[in-house]
């Protein structure tokens, strides 16, 4: 036997399979004799099993010989030395040679096999984090309950050698399951060895084996100088065949045993101290096994408190997911108990909603009701108040007209006396020059006769008497001519001085007269607003929208009926709106009419008040109509004011007036007075003078106006080059805003007082709204310059009227130039043109409720820019 039978049991092999070797790290430190055993090479396999049968063919070297030789020792030559001894032979064959073979415990051998059992089941066992493999009956499998460790098998009795091993066995591979086999092959070898007939050592622990066989794996040196026994060169088949020639030959084959005897018993001793090796060996390996195994139980321990705390965990789980389960359910339950008491509230609440909406809106009903009521009531009673108050200013606007009428008449009636009287009196003084003049001629005439007659003194003595008394009586009589003259000097003197009493008085009254009107004027308002409708022109132009003038007393109101509307329960209906304003002119009202209600701004522009009038409403309103036709507002104001400048002439008013036209397209400023040029045109530049209250555009034409006919030149000039700039003129005068400015400087002769007023009469594009208007591209852009800038003006106005610090003149160009006619030194009128059309209601509505906005503002007073020098009449010595 040789060392590889010692591994298997130490738990590393030195087997072909190296591969199963487990304890590599320490297995150098446990002993010297586990060291050989893994130092034996392939060739070791030739010997399997640790029960390696001695019927096998000798083994070629000094390890075999030794078994055999102690095999011999102990089954042959041992208890034949005891018998010689007189020794009893134990029936038992283990202890036939005398030996005690060696012991091994269960404890050691379990140790080994714990060893072995611990490094399989590091091979095989399962991590104990894994979870347990399940029988195909589902329960989990303990293999501690079914399946015994190696340690545990090791610590049972051994079986009998020849009976078959287990199968988890055959892990030590051929050695295990070749003992069978073996078993029979001793028997073999002991009929043919042995010198006689021996029981077969069938009982015999093959432990014993495996332990004395580790003596002889021990390399000797000596087995190549070991005698060869008779085993060595017996021919295989003599022992049988001839066993008398043997035992002929006895004191040789004793000596020759003897001799073996002696190798045997130094084999012996080697064996012993080997055996003592292995025990230490042992031990080592014990508290070893031991330590392990508590490390075992240790982990068994471990893996019994994680399972048990696995398997609490699982219950904890299933407990915690029928929790969850329940918990879902009755979460389920909760959500449609919810879901129904939800629906429920919802149901409930709608049903509130609709209840309190019902209860609302019978609320907001009667309240519109009370409310309407409440404003009808007001209404009628502002009505009647301002009815009352117009009543009261009109009765007080007869009685100052009527004593204004009256003292105007008395003064020009006492004027006209005056003036009669004096030219009366200049005749008398005329006849009475004459008279003087006839007179001195005559004196002198008759002056000469007295020279001549002086002359003829001698021979005329009596004629000179006669002459002379009638020289005295011519005397006389002169004098009293002369007493006549100077009383008549005196008198002239006087109706002079009455005359210009007379005239100082009208030209205060002239300026009271001023005063009151612009106080008139303010009563007014400053920003006035007046709507006119135009007629249908032609039946073709379409349908007539309902529009009503119910104010025919002040001619003040104007309700439209505005487009059709569903209610809330589907009926459709029209509301009537009602517009009010400062004046209101039907269709029949004609360009003269609506002029006697300007007049007096036009008057205000000549008493030095900047006043702007200017026409909004959408294209085809009217607008150009009324304010550049030929009896429009332009000419018409252009006429008044010559008259009036003309009349203003007596009063020592004399006045200059200069006129420009321009267009605002784009935002831009266009003069349309200069024909466009080929070239470029040299850009207009809007001037404020803050001191005058006057603006000024740089290159711009200025037309000095000193008679009615150069107005209408330049209306139609300026007509002329608008029709130039546009392919179609009426196009572009939708699309721009016009600005007829007129500067009327007034200077007063007799009381040095001087004036600059500004009458700018505006015509604005079409006001209609883009989204209406559908445009695009440069109609488009025309369309937002448009809208932009009549935006531009409302936010003006409306600044206007708030008193705002700050008013966006700036925002557009048509503003900016009309900054000192709109703002506080200024008055205002406003023409909204209405269309009469259906088709053009919205539009219409729109206007109005833009010039509604308009009439609601309130402009600060305006102010004349009246100066007076600082000569006064009364300091020039008059
Ligand atoms: N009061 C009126 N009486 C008679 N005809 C009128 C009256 N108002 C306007 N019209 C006529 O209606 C037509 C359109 O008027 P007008 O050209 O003045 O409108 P508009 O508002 O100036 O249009 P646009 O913005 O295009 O210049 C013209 O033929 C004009 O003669």
């Amino acid at each position: 036997m040789d060392g590889p039978s010692l591994a298997p049991l130490l738990g590393f092999g030195c087997r072909g399979d190296r591969g199963r070797l487990t304890t590599t790290t320490h297995q150098n430190a446990l002993h010297p004799l586990r060291r050989r055993a893994n130092s034996c090479g392939p060739s070791d396999q030739r010997y399997p099993s640790l029960f390696t049968p001695t019927t096998l063919p000798p083994p070629p070297n000094a390890s075999g010989a030794l078994l055999l030789s102690s095999y011999l020792l102990v089954n042959f030559l041992l208890p034949r030395m005891r018998l010689h001894n007189n020794m009893d032979s134990s029936e038992n064959p283990t202890f036939r040679s005398g030996l005690r073979p060696p012991q091994i415990h269960a404890s050691t051998t379990s140790s080994y096999l714990t060893e072995i059992t611990s490094s399989e089941a590091n091979a095989r066992a399962q991590p104990t984090g894994l979870p347990q493999k399940r029988t195909h009956k589902g329960s989990v499998s303990h293999p501690d309950a079914k399946r015994k460790t190696l340690l545990e098998r090791a610590a049972e009795p051994h079986k009998p050698a020849g009976l078959p091993r287990p199968a988890a066995t055959a892990i030590k591979g051929s050695s295990i399951a070749a003992l069978h086999a073996e078993t029979t092959q001793r028997h073999a070898f002991s009929k043919t060895i042995g010198p006689g007939a021996k029981p077969p050592a069938v009982t015999r622990a093959p432990t014993s084996m495996g332990f004395s066989s580790s003596t002889i794996a021990r390399p000797r040196g000596r087995t190549t100088a070991r005698p060869h026994t008779s085993m060595a060169t017996r021919e295989p088949d003599s022992a049988p065949s001839s066993p008398s020639k043997k035992g002929w030959d006895v004191d040789g084959r004793l000596s020759e045993f003897e001799s073996q005897f002696k190798v045997m018993k130094e084999a012996f001793e080697g064996t012993m101290t080997d055996r003592k090796a292995l025990e230490e060996a042992i031990d080592i390996a014990k508290s070893r096994a031991n330590d392990l195994e508590q490390k075992k139980q240790q982990l068994e321990d471990q893996m019994d408190e994680l399972r048990h705390q696995l398997d609490s965990q699982r219950d904890e789980i299933s407990s915690l997911q029928q929790d969850k389960h329940r918990m879902s359910l009755e979460m389920e339950a909760e959500r449609m108990k919810h879901k129904y008491q939800l629906e429920d509230k919802e149901r409930e609440l709608r049903h509130e909603v609709e209840k309190v909406q019902r209860e609302l809106q019978s609320r907001i009903d009667q309240l519109t009701r009370e409310h309407r009521e409440t404003i009808e009531a007001i209404e009628r009673r502002h009505r009647a108040e301002l009815a009352d108050e117009q009543a009261q200013k009109a009765r007080e606007l007869g009685e100052l007209r009527t004593r204004l009428g009256a003292e105007q008449q008395d003064l020009s009636l006492e004027l006209t006396k005056k003036s009669r009287e004096v030219q009366e009196m200049r005749a008398q003084i005329e006849e009475l020059q004459l008279d003087l003049d006839r007179e001195q001629t005559l004196k002198k005439t008759l002056q000469n006769q007295m020279t001549e007659m002086s002359t003829n003194n001698m021979v005329l003595e009596d004629r000179v008497r006669s002459l002379q008394a009638k020289i005295e009586f011519l005397e006389s009589d002169s004098k009293q001519q002369s007493d006549s003259f100077a009383a008549m000097e005196a008198r002239l003197q006087e109706a002079l001085r009455v005359a210009d009493e007379a005239r100082q008085k009208l030209i205060k009254e002239e300026t009271e007269r001023r005063v009151l009107f612009n106080k008139y004027q303010e009563l007014k308002g400053n920003i006035r607003v007046m709507c006119r409708v135009r007629p249908i022109l032609d039946p073709a132009e379409g349908e007539g929208a309902k529009i009503a003038f119910p104010d025919h007393k002040t001619s003040s109101q104007i309700d439209v009926t505005g487009p059709e509307e569903k209610n809330s329960l589907g009926a459709v209906t029209r509301r009537v709106l009602p517009f009010e304003f400062d004046r209101v002119f039907d269709p029949s009202v004609t360009n003269e009419e609506v002029f006697g209600e300007i007049s007096q701004l036009v008057q205000s522009a000549l008493d030095g008040y900047n006043v702007c009038i200017f026409c909004y409403g959408q294209t085809g309103s009217g607008k150009t109509y009324t304010m550049s036709s030929p009896d429009g507002m332009i000419p018409r104001a252009t006429h008044m004011i010559y008259d009036t400048i003309t009349k203003l002439r007596e009063k020592s008013w004399s006045y200059t007036m200069e006129g420009s036209f321009v267009e605002v397209y784009n935002e831009e400023l266009h003069d349309l007075l200069t024909p466009p040029g080929p070239g470029k045109q040299p850009r207009l530049e809007i001037r404020h003078d803050d001191q005058r209250k006057q603006t000024t555009i740089v290159n711009c034409k200025t037309v000095a106006l000193d008679s009615p006919d150069k107005v209408e030149q330049m209306l139609r000039q300026a007509q002329n080059n608008r029709s130039v700039a546009a392919t179609k003129a009426n196009e572009r005068s939708s699309r721009s805003h016009s600005v007829f400015m007129l500067r009327i400087t007034g200077e007063n002769s007799a009381t040095h007082e001087r004036c600059e007023g500004t009458l700018n009469l505006v015509d604005l594009a079409g006001s209609e709204r883009l989204k209406h208007s559908q445009a695009e591209g440069d109609r488009m852009r025309e369309t937002q310059n448009i809208n932009k800038s009549l935006a531009c003006l409302g936010d003006v106005i409306e600044a206007l009227g708030r008193g705002s610090g700050h008013v966006p003149y700036r925002n557009s160009k048509l503003t900016h130039l009309l900054q000192y006619s709109l703002g506080g030194n200024s008055k205002t009128l406003m023409f909204v043109m209405v269309s009469p059309l259906e088709a053009h209601l919205k539009e219409t509505i729109t206007s109005l409720r833009f010039a509604t906005k308009v009439h609601n503002t309130h402009i600060g007073t305006a102010k004349s820019t009246k100066k007076l020098r600082s000569t006064t009449p009364e300091s020039n010595g008059r």
